[in-house]
Parts: C-alpha cells; structure tokens; sequence
C-alpha cells in the first residue's frame, strides 16, 4: 500500500502482517500538534513525516542546544520542535510522536512489506594488522578532521601520515585488551537480540550492521538490504547522543548512496538521530548504576563519575554539534531516575580520549580524576556514558589507565558501569524506538539542493589548487605543524 496515498482521518500502512494505524497528524500533507507548552510542526509533500531531526533536551536548560534550527548534515528537516518544558516523554525516540502516539495491531493477512533496521557504529579493527589502514579510514572522514574547503585535497595524504604516525599507540592499546577491537562481535549480537525483540512484539524485520571505519562497511550493509528487497528502513545509529563525528557522519555516508541510487532513494527511511533521553535507555543506565553501586562497602560515599568520548570544542562552539548539550541532559535525566529511587550520590562529568593538537571538551578525564583524589575522594564508580559496547577506550583507558592513574591519585575504591551490551530492558527500548519510527519512514529526495549542487570550474579548482599546494606546504614544515603531529602520537 502506498502511504503517500493515504488520506482522510485514519490511515492505515500494512507491515508485515500487522496494521501501523495513525492518527490523521502523521498522514495530512501538513499537520503541527500542540500540546501545553510543547509544539511539533511538520510538512510532508509525501503525506509522511520522517525524522531528520535532534530531539530536544527536555526540562532542565531553558535555552536550546545551539544546532537546533539549524540543519548541520544538510538533511532536509521535515519536522522540528519546539522545547518540551512539561512532559518528558513526548519526543521519547527522536522521532515525532503524535498525539496519541501510534497505535500497533495484528492483522491476519500479510502484504509485501519488508522490514528493514540498520544499526550504524564505528567499527573496529579485529586485528593488529587491521589498526593502521582502520586508523586511515577514520582520519580520512572530513567529519573527522575537519579541513577549511581549500585544504580538503589534502584529506587523504594527512590521513596517511597521521594514521601512519598513531599505529604504534593505538596497536599497544589493542595489544592490550586481546589483539582487536570487540566491537563488531557486540555488535552482532545487540543486532541478533533486537531481531528477536521485534519478533517478541510481532515485527518480523531483518537486522543489519553497518560500521563508519571497518568492516561490515555501511555500504555493504546498504548492499544486502537492496539485494534482500526490503521496502520499508530504519536507521538507528548505536550512539545515544547526536555528534557530528559519529552520528552525522554516518548519515553523510547513507545520504550521499541514497541519492545517487534511483531504487534507495525512494526507499521509506527514517533516521533516528539520537535517543539518550528515552526513558527505557536512562532507566536501563540507572539499574547498572545501582548494581554497581552495591558492590561498594559505603555505596552512598562513591563519587559517580560519567566519562564521555570527547570532541574538539569547534564542533560545539563553531559547528553546532548539540553532542555536550544532549550529554548533559542525558547525565542530568539519569541522575533523575537515581533520585527518584533514593540515591542521591556526587557526580561529575568530564570527558576523555583526545586526540591531535585541538582543543577538545573539557573537564579532562585524567586531569578531573587528579584533582578528585587530590581532594580526598576516596571511593569512585566510572560510568562510560557515550558509547554502548565495551571498546577499547572502556577497556583499555578506562580500565587499565584511568584506574591507575586514580589510584595513583589516593582514590582507594574503584569500579566501572559496565556497557549496555545486551541487557534485555535496553534492547528492548530500542525495539520499542524502531516501532514508532517505522510509520514515519519516507523516501529521500532524488534531486540535489542547489547547495548540494557540486560546481566545476575547471579555472577556478586550479587556482586552490596551486595556492592551496603552495600554502599547505609551507604550514606543513612550521614549527607550529611538527608539534601539531607530535600530538597524534601520544
Ligand atoms: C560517541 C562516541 C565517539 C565520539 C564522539 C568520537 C569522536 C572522535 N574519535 C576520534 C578519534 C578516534 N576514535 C577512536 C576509537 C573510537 N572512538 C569511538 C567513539 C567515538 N569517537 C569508539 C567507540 C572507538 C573505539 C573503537 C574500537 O576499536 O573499539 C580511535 C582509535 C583508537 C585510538 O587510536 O585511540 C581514534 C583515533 C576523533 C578524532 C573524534 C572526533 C573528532
Ligand atoms: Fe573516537
């Protein structure tokens, strides 16, 4: 059935054996919802709302993040809205949910609909032979260093050098925790056990991985789910909150093949952007803090300590990366649900894994974890909070260096939150996030934005060609530069 042509007060989209019935919002040309103080508008010319957009933090600040309203992947917004200063949950999976949200129910017979869900992440290298050219792919992403246009030729040699440069570091690291990153294991198997969620709650749905760095590479993720005619996609990147060098980046990449692929590209996709403020996820967060919490002689003296991968200040404060706006909603929600179950411990924040000679977001990890031990903590419970699987910076920093370096600092009492992993009421609030995305999928535009619109001219590319060539050179052999890649290296 075509949702597109749907119409009237109650539509219908058959999926899969079961009947996705909406209120008359998600399917009108046109709807906005209003509801106390919370506002969501959105315009369809397909009669669909899709994602597209950044939830919005709720509650505790009163200014929005600085990306919002502004379209930072240069995704069409189909929806925005508006601070929700009353309800927590009304935006609860990055999605738009309507009034009475969306109703699911079994229907006996069955149509063509083929479910899709595509897990994005970072991938890893499994091998230490994998870590250099791992390490190229990912240097080699402009959302990951970022080069002003004139530079942007450059990309790939400077991903060469550095990736070359850093090898010995990060192999150590891998070294350490048994040869290779675990990411694609883990992976594999959060994708297994959200199949069999979606099968608990009568969605039959094929679960693909799609990594930014290492293999199964997104684009052969998009490969299988074009061979195995899937017909409706939901995108769930595994990263609770939105960055631009994760996230964003990954989006970059599906927009650019949905485009350029005639039969993708009417494919109905909806991207959930980020989800650190569903209830399921904090709630789940909550219980590993409390668990881990038990394991302390004075559980109410520990001091709960969220490590969050960092990013370079520019992203937030020059590119709009909403990434520490919604990580401290995020810590401020957990901290929430904590206290409603009578804990009521410290906590700090502070962020780790810099890399390069930026400035990245601060407090620093180590140095936060210094002064703490400095100032008489004694007992501290890290909580990695970016990131959903083990992976090298949970059990290589975190474990190994961090706890010594705060031992070393005269905190006596360590432990650390495990990763989310496969823990059932986790899994099963991300089934629960793809159900209400999957009525709000729509086709991606075939036709390029005159902004998207690549210009030749042949002139004027020669012309930052040989100025950029003359100007990288000369900034590559200041002293300034060596020191700059000095920093890679440690
Ligand atoms: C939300 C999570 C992450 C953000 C934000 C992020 C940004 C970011 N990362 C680098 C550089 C490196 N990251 C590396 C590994 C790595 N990064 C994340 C997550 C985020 N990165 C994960 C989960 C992993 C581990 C993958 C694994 O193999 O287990 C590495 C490689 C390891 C190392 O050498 O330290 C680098 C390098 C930048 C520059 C950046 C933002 C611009
Ligand atoms: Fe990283």
């Amino acid at each position: 059935m075509d949702v597109a042509s749907c119409s009237g007060v109650l539509c219908k989209t058959k999926l899969g054996g079961l009947n996705l019935r909406n209120s008359d919002h998600v399917f009108s040309t046109s709807c906005s919802y209003t509801r106390s103080s919370t506002s969501v508008s959105c315009h369809s010319s397909k009669n669909l709302q899709v994602d597209n957009v950044t939830p919005q933090p709720l509650a505790r600040s009163s200014s929005s993040p600085s990306s919002m309203g502004k379209d930072v992947l240069g995704l069409s917004k189909q929806c925005f809205h508006k601070r929700n200063t009353v309800e927590k949950t009304f935006c609860s999976a990055g999605v738009c949910i309507y009034d009475n949200g969306i109703a699911v129910e079994s229907h006996s017979h069955a149509v063509e609909e083929k479910v899709g869900v595509l897990l994005l992440n970072l991938g890893g290298p499994e091998t230490l032979n994998d870590v250099q050219p791992f390490l190229f792919n990912l240097f080699a992403d402009p959302d990951i260093i970022r080069l002003p246009s004139l530079f942007r030729f450059l990309q790939r040699p400077l991903a060469k050098l550095i990736s070359v440069l850093r090898a010995p570091k990060s192999k150590e690291g891998y070294a350490a925790i048994g040869g290779g990153s675990p990411l694609r294991k883990i992976t594999d198997e959060q994708a297994h056990a959200l199949k069999m969620a979606l099968e608990s709650k009568n969605i039959s749905a094929n679960v693909y991985v799609g990594m930014r760095y290492w293999y199964p590479f997104t684009e052969e993720a998009i490969h299988q789910i074009k061979r195995d005619r899937i017909t409706r996609l939901v995108v769930l990147p595994l990263y609770p909150q939105f960055s631009i060098s994760t996230t964003g980046s990954s989006i970059r990449v599906l927009n650019s093949i949905f485009r350029n692929d005639a039969h993708l590209s009417r494919l109905p996709v909806a991207v959930i952007k980020s989800w650190y403020q569903r209830e399921g996820y904090i709630k789940s967060m909550a219980d590993l803090i409390a668990k881990e919490l038990e394991t302390f002689s004075e559980p109410a003296e520990v001091m709960i300590f969220f490590s969050a991968h960092g990013v370079p200040v520019s992203y937030v404060e020059d590119a709009g990366d909403p990434y520490k706006d919604q990580m401290e909603e995020c810590i401020y929600l957990i901290m929430q649900e904590l206290k409603t179950r009578g804990i009521d411990n410290k906590h700090t924040l502070a962020y780790q894994s810099r890399v390069g000679p930026v400035q990245w977001l601060k407090p620093y990890t180590d140095e936060v974890l210094v002064e703490l031990g400095q100032n008489g903590v004694k007992s501290l419970l890290a909580v990695p909070i970016s990131f959903v699987s083990e992976h090298i910076e949970t059990l290589e920093e975190i474990d190994m260096e961090y706890k010594h370096l705060a031992l070393e600092s005269g905190i006596e009492n360590w432990g650390r939150v495990p990763a989310l992993g496969c823990t059932s009421s986790f899994i099963t609030d991300l089934a629960d996030a793809v159900i209400e995305a999957l009525p709000l999928a729509r086709a991606m535009s075939t036709s390029l934005s005159t902004s998207e619109v690549v210009d030749h001219d042949p002139v004027r590319d020669f012309i930052k060609l040989f100025f950029g060539s003359i100007l990288a050179f000369l900034l590559l052999f200041s002293p300034r530069m060596i020191s700059a890649f000095r920093n890679y290296l440690c």
